[in-house]
């Protein structure tokens, strides 16, 4: 756990480090932290409405919308690091800006959801559009442990599936989807001999992972509940 922790400090220490000159340049243009969220959640509202045009006006053997989808979500994904670091560097530090982002946040995430259950359901991926919404419950389930728990006073943040593993983790994969169905295909299928059904189709690289997500989500909720109890439990007991 420590370990994961430091890995990911470091990662976060070297992403700040190739981002910080950009970040000058927007402090210098005039950007406050509170639009850098903005553009975020406006992007991620862009980041539907390619999910929905894709779903509108592409077919099941062409999921290039999901490939520049996962691209967007990446590039859309950057803002939320990108806020916090014009805000830090430019000395524009405020409580409402957190408050701000992290309602920016959930709407993103909420947006971004919609945008994937569309797809999904009007592609006749009725099951994985399930396991879509699961994920995005225990999406939410996340960030509210953590902000339920920060309102009774203690601080509770680690777990697997925190918000910049869910970005990464869902705009890869549909941006790999995207790539490969390029090269593959989007409608190839796997047959295993002595199975009815297809194994594996281009669509598993981005809906295989979400339902990974699904699970992985709620488990980190869980997780972060129990570390809140304890921490909580504590605090009452030396009161
Ligand atoms: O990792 P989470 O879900 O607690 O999300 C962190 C937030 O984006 C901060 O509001």
């Amino acid at each position: 756990m420590a370990q994961q922790t430091s890995l990911r400090n470091n990662l976060q220490l070297g992403i700040y480090r190739v981002i910080d000159p950009f970040v000058k340049v927007l402090i210098k243009v005039g950007l406050t932290p509170n639009a850098v969220t903005l553009i975020g959640f406006i992007l991620n509202i862009g980041v539907a409405a390619v999910f929905i045009w894709g779903a509108e006006e592409g077919t099941r053997d062409n999921l290039n919308e999901v490939g520049w989808a996962g691209a967007l979500i990446l590039f859309a994904g950057l803002f939320d690091m990108l806020d916090g670091q014009v805000a830090r560097l430019g000395n524009m530090k405020s409580v409402f800006g957190a408050l701000f982002d992290s309602v920016l946040d959930r709407y993103s995430e909420l947006i971004m959801f919609l945008g994937i259950c569309y797809y999904l359901v009007a592609n006749h991926y009725f099951l994985s559009s399930i396991f879509a919404f699961i994920a995005l419950i225990g999406s939410m389930m996340v960030s509210y442990v953590r902000a339920r728990a920060e309102g009774l006073g203690v601080e509770i943040k680690g777990g697997l599936m925190q918000r910049p593993e869910r970005v990464v983790t869902i705009g890869l994969f549909a941006l790999i989807c995207g790539i490969a169905s390029t090269y593959m295909g989007g409608d190839y299928k796997l047959y295993v001999p002595g199975i009815k059904y297809h194994v594996f189709e281009t669509m598993s690289i981005f809906t295989f992972p979400i339902t990974v997500l699904a699970v992985l989500t709620n488990l980190t909720a869980f997780r972060r509940l129990m570390d809140a109890k304890k921490a909580l439990d504590e605090a009452e007991n030396q009161a």
